[in-house]
């Protein structure tokens, strides 16, 4: 393969340029159990001459992808200078943001996207409960007006566009390369016919978020929790890595366990657009925000995602053509396939990837709400284990909680 290009952003000392204080990576816990072991994917193998290194890459891709859904990527392009400069930016929105762009930037989730400032208080536009968690995200809209963006980040929107610009042209490609590969299609299918396009994020978004620690009573409301269990809409989500450890995955023991922190490193999520073109070959993953350990219960956790997302006017079946797929059949196993294929069996046609994704959003529901978050409402318990259990265009949607 022809080497892939290294990320080369616009200079952050360009003039004009406000000085931006370095983000200071917070301590890591010394806390060591409760903690996954993720397998960790090289990018840069991709670009050997050797034929054998890269067919080795596509096989640990395989694995990793089947044992766990998150995967650790290294060397894809991004220092970690650059990186931190990225996280410097973040930080600066929230020390810099005015209220004023607060109150006109306010998201609204009911219109199934998350669009613009979220305040700190749960995941609808009308006030509830603080929940600490700040964002920003940059959905197509925002790409297209800079009157869409808080004014403090105007002199930064070279960088801040770059960077989504590699993560989803060049990282987030790469990865559907090799995704197709495992697939056994060509390298450009998921690229070409499922992968959205059109925006630095395509029909996805990029987001600055900020979770503060949270007050006691949120705490006790939320038990802990500070976004649900839930597998993402997209194909790729492409997390850095924190030293604050609030993610966690759901084990194939159904245990859940923080991923850890490799400085510099993405995590890599599959996305529920990936379950069903692989045919359940490959598992959305089960993931959640938790309160971190002990020792980090009092810091402040910034966290930059990349949610790639698939065509809006797509209604997802599993790739036929894939001979992996035709050899082996699909797997359903989990989630949203299986019971994508239960009401496709039935003659009724899914959701497209839009209303999918949009629903969602439309009816999250917070950690701390304490009316919904009980059994015979939202939850059920299933063999002694407690299950979220929702239902968005009659399609079943069971997630540990
Ligand atoms: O902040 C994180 O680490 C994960 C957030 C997440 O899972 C999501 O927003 O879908
Ligand atoms: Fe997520």
């Amino acid at each position: 393969m022809p080497s892939s290009p290294l990320f080369n952003p616009p200079s952050p000392d360009a003039a004009g340029k406000p000085t931006v204080p370095a983000w200071v990576p917070p301590p890591i816990t010394k806390q060591t159990d409760g903690f996954a072991t993720l397998k960790s994917i090289d990018l840069s193998k991709m670009d050997s001459d050797d034929p054998k290194v890269v067919a080795e890459l596509v096989e640990e891709v395989k694995v990793a992808i089947r044992d766990d859904g998150f995967i650790f990527l290294e060397n894809y392009g991004i220092s970690y200078e650059q990186l931190n400069r990225q996280f410097s930016l973040a930080q600066y929105l929230y020390n810099n943001i005015s209220e004023e762009d607060k109150e006109r930037l306010l998201f609204d989730p009911e219109t199934g996207r998350w669009s613009g400032y979220k305040h700190p208080y749960g995941f609808k536009k009308k006030r509830g409960v603080p929940d600490g968690i700040e964002q920003f995200n940059w959905y197509n809209r925002e790409w297209q007006d800079i009157n869409r963006i808080p004014s403090c980040l105007h002199p930064f929107m070279d960088e801040i566009e770059a960077f989504c610009n590699y993560l989803t042209k060049s990282v987030n490609r790469r990865l559907l390369t090799l995704f197709s590969r495992v697939l056994e299609l060509p390298d450009d299918y998921l690229w070409d016919n499922v992968q959205s396009h059109g925006s630095p994020t395509g029909e996805g978004y990029f987001r600055h978020a900020l979770f503060r620690p949270v007050e006691k009573t949120t705490q006790e409301q939320s038990k802990g929790l500070r976004m649900h269990g839930h597998t993402d809409f997209g194909l790729t989500t492409l997390l850095f890595s924190v030293p604050i450890s609030c993610l966690q995955i759901w084990g194939r023991d159904e245990q859940w366990y923080y991923v850890p922190y490799k400085p510099g490193a993405l995590v890599i999520n599959i996305g529920e657009t990936l379950e069903i073109v692989s045919g359940g070959h490959f598992k959305a993953t089960r993931h959640r925000v938790f309160r971190p350990p002990a020792d980090q219960l009092h810091e402040e956790r910034l966290s930059l995602v990349l949610f790639n997302s698939s065509l809006g006017n797509l209604r997802m079946t599993p790739a036929k053509d894939s001979p992996l797929i035709q050899r082996e059949g699909c797997i359903e196993e989990q989630g949203v396939f299986k019971e994508f294929q239960a009401i496709m069996r039935q003659g009724v046609p899914v959701p497209t990837n839009q209303q999918w994704r949009e629903v969602q959003i439309a009816e999250a529901t917070d950690p701390t709400d304490t009316e919904r978050n009980r059994i015979g409402a939202d939850q059920i318990l299933i063999d002694g284990k407690l299950m979220q259990n929702r239902q968005y265009f009659g399609v079943k949607v069971l997630l540990p909680v």
